[in-house]
């Protein structure tokens, strides 16, 4: 297709030349046969062309999905969450995932933009040749020129290609910025702060710093490549017209070399553009392989265990000098930690924000790894045992749950077996939610799709509530609850409390709040305070003590009853 596109215009110059010398010497027959092989000619290149470009969309979205599909895969492959968290390799598989969406960036443009390129280059390469036929020296000069030519514009693409993305940075700021000022997430407070137009005001200020560096003024060696072409096409015609004028040329062949000037300009012009677009899509490359050779370490970590978790845990989970600070901080929110979780009981964390309650619960489901110490299971340490085997064991609800925009089904059984999930949801007082959405189980939760709702904090809490439930009743065996009734109203809180024991019945339990009704009921209750455990015991032994957990716990209870307990 690149020969045809190619071979076509040029065609069409030769023919027309032909069909032109027919006209001078009054040759009907033949001038006719030539308008009509330069038509068939224009035909074909517009045929062409369509084909080519139908082609390359075609390959080129497989292209881009494909390479979209392995990104999601990579970044999903490892077990934990580190990886996200390091800000050189979140930031090159951001970059990544962008480019591969934005339209002037995507590597599937390569499928049409390289054809463009070969193209354009046949295209000047048959021009040289056939105005040789004129002038050797022109030919060759038409040649130079156009080789000099693209090569600057090549380094010029090239140049262009590193700003887009050495700007990459302010190009997410500006996106958070419109982001801020245009979705609902943030409409409410942006109003309320009036902070409209400071927000519209930082996105412009944003743009112009980056447009200072994106748009630098061409040097001069591109400016002297495109006069020099200049040049060569404007003095090769001058001098064609002057030999057909002195009668030395034909108009056949004088009609043929000034249209080869033109389909040789309107060739270079094609390269041009056809490879800015190659290399800004090269560049996606680049990045994108640097993005997967970034996340590749994180998805195969040494030594990742494969002992089965069946039944576990049996006797205990026991943290053993656990320390533990975030990927990129020096800061440790878990201190030298020692706790033994017993099997088939509850436990209860309490602590100030920022304790460090769900650090504990991420190394617990292996999200991270300790940086000192161990987190076990019946002796076994966790790097040792098949994650996604234990992480079958667990039933976890965060405190915000993860909100599926898929049907509300979907968002219960979360990637467990088919069954019932009544029992789940009756169970976690979800009924009331479940039973008010216009479509049952096939609702859509998310008023962005159609015929979809939107649920309140509480009522996604209540179903996450049904889905760590579901999941027990799938053979999860250790149910943790961060939080479980930060969003939920008062009688829905009291429901939560009064069927605690019943809903952790058997099951090994581990409970964060702040809210000491329900903490209560827990068998054992640690306090946290600066990543360590201060004190531990039941709720009467704590009170006995008469330390922190009694001073927070009377210091709550005085909310409730006017005064100190
Ligand atoms: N992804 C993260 N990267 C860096 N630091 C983090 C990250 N997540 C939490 N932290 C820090 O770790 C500390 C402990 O956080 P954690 O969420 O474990 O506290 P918490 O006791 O659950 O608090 P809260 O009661 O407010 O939920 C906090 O100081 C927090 O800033």
């Amino acid at each position: 297709m690149v020969v045809v596109a190619a071979a076509a215009p040029l065609g069409s110059v030769v023919a027309l030349g032909q069909a032109v010398a027919g006209v001078a010497r009054g040759d009907r027959g033949y001038a006719v046969g030539w308008a009509v092989v330069a038509g068939a000619c224009l035909l074909l290149q517009w045929l062409g062309g369509a084909l080519q470009r139908a082609a390359a969309t075609a390959l080129g979205e497989r292209v881009d999905a494909l390479l979209q599909h392995e990104l999601m895969r990579a970044v999903a492959a490892p077990s934990g969450v580190r990886h996200l968290e390091d800000p050189a390799t979140a930031a090159l598989v951001e970059v990544g995932r962008d480019t591969l969406r934005a339209d002037w960036a995507r590597p599937g443009r390569l499928a049409s933009t390289i054809g463009g390129l070969a193209t354009g280059r046949i295209i000047l390469l048959a021009s040289g040749v056939i105005l040789a036929g004129f002038h050797w020296w022109l030919g060759v000069g038409l040649l130079v020129a156009g080789v000099w030519a693209a090569y600057e514009d090549r380094v010029a693409s090239r140049t262009e290609a590193g700003h887009h993305y050495g700007a990459s940075e302010s190009a997410r700021r500006m996106r958070y910025f419109n982001d801020l000022g245009t979705t609902p997430p943030a409409a409410k407070e942006i109003r309320l702060f009036g902070l409209p137009e400071f927000v519209v005001n930082r996105h412009g200020e944003t743009w112009a710093a980056t447009m200072q560096r994106v748009l630098t003024p061409a040097g001069r060696r591109p400016l002297i490549a495109t006069a020099f072409l200049g040049v060569v096409v404007l003095g090769g015609i001058v001098l064609v017209v002057r030999e057909a004028v002195a009668g030395r040329l034909a108009a056949g062949p004088t009609a043929t070399y000034v249209q080869t000037f033109l389909v040789a300009l309107g060739g270079i012009q094609q390269s041009s553009w056809s490879g800015l677009q190659t290399e800004l899509a090269l560049a996606t490359l680049d990045r994108y392989d640097e993005a997967m050779r970034a996340i590749a370490p994180a998805a195969a970590p040494a030594g990742r265990g494969s002992k089965p978790a069946t039944g576990m845990p049996q006797r205990e989970i026991a943290l053993r000098g656990v320390s533990f600070s975030y990927p990129g901080t020096s800061r440790e929110v878990l201190r030298d930690l020692d706790l033994v979780i017993p099997a088939g009981q509850s436990l209860a964390v309490v602590g100030a924000n920022g304790a460090g309650k769900t650090s504990l619960v991420k190394l617990l489901c292996g999200l991270y790894e300790p940086t000192q110490g161990s987190v076990a299971i019946d002796g076994l340490d966790l790097r040792e045992l098949d994650l996604d085997d234990w992480r079958r064991r667990l039933a976890v609800v965060f405190q915000q749950p993860v909100r599926l925009p898929m049907s509300a089904y979907s968002n219960i059984r979360f990637g467990r077996a088919d069954a019932s999930p009544d029992r789940a949801v009756d169970r976690a007082g979800a009924k009331t939610v479940v039973e008010a959405l216009p479509n049952g189980w096939d609702t859509v939760l998310s008023a962005e799709f159609d015929g979809g709702v939107e649920l309140s904090g509480g009522e996604w809490q209540r179903l996450g509530l049904a889905r760590a439930l579901y999941a027990v009743q799938q053979g999860a065996s250790v149910l943790v609850l961060d939080e479980p009734a930060a969003h939920l109203d008062a009688r829905s809180e009291a429901e939560l409390y009064r069927r605690f024991l019943d809903l952790t019945a058997g099951l090994t339990t581990i409970l964060i709040s702040h809210r000491f009704s329900t903490v209560r009921q827990a068998s054992s209750i640690v306090v946290l305070d600066e990543g360590r455990v201060i004190e531990q015991g039941s709720h009467d032994a704590l009170l006995a003590r008469d330390g922190t957990y009694a001073h927070l716990f009377r210091l709550q209870a005085a909310r409730f009853d006017g005064g100190p307990a």
